[in-house]
């Protein structure tokens, strides 16, 4: 446990590929001011840097598959430890299976609240393969797109039922979360309200 981070709002926010994590993120950083950290923008850039470990990275990207649990979460502990003065955090694709929680609780700190926008199969496919027109991410095609939402549902998919049991999940049901970006907001605002 880090004592630095001691009282800090934490959340994290789960759903498939192309759910809508990092569009609703960024809306929720412009009006409530928390820090933003997304494992998969950290992942590229680790990338990008062209280091070696970039490279053993980005082939187990291309494959769909999650990297290994404690090279995320390290990432995340150096940047969380590098803005304890925010007023709370959003852990953006984290945890994607339910050891990562466990990890992070046991190595940083416990999550105040977990978001989870449920969004059918389907509609991650179509929002995904637009994004990779001009995302330029080497995992928005379709096969890759394919494997993620494998993975998703196999890893992931117990993520929430995890933090159901602890009465800490926050869902935004799929009626919601398939409509706009402003509707499924307006939702999402509900918990930020009240945190
Ligand atoms: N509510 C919504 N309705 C329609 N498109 C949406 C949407 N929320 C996000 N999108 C679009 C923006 C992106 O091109 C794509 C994936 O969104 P994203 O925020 O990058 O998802 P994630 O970070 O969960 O992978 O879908
Ligand atoms: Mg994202």
């Amino acid at each position: 446990m880090a004592a630095e981070l001691a009282g800090k709002k934490i959340i994290f926010i789960v759903g498939g590929p192309g759910s809508g994590k990092g569009t609703q993120c960024e809306r929720i950083v412009a009006k409530y001011g928390y820090c933003h950290l997304s494992s998969g923008d950290l992942l590229r850039a680790e990338v990008a840097s062209g280091s070696e470990r970039g490279q053993e990275l980005q082939e187990i990207m291309k494959r769909g598959e999650l990297v290994p649990l404690e090279t995320v979460l390290a990432m995340i502990r150096d940047k969380m430890l590098a803005n304890t003065d925010a007023k709370g955090f959003l852990i953006d694709g984290y945890p994607r299976e339910v050891d990562q929680g466990k990890q992070f609780e046991s190595s940083i700190a416990s999550a105040t609240s977990v978001l989870y926008l449920d969004v059918a199969t389907e509609t991650m496919v179509q929002r995904l393969i637009k994004r990779g027109q001009t995302s330029g991410r080497a995992d928005d095609n379709e096969e890759t797109i394919r494997a993620r939402l494998n993975t998703f549902e196999k890893a992931t998919a117990p993520v929430v039922d995890f933090y159901k049991q602890q009465g800490k999940l926050f869902e935004i049901e799929r009626s919601v979360a398939e409509s706009s970006p402003d509707d499924v907001f307006a939702k999402v605002c509900l918990l930020f309200d009240k945190l």
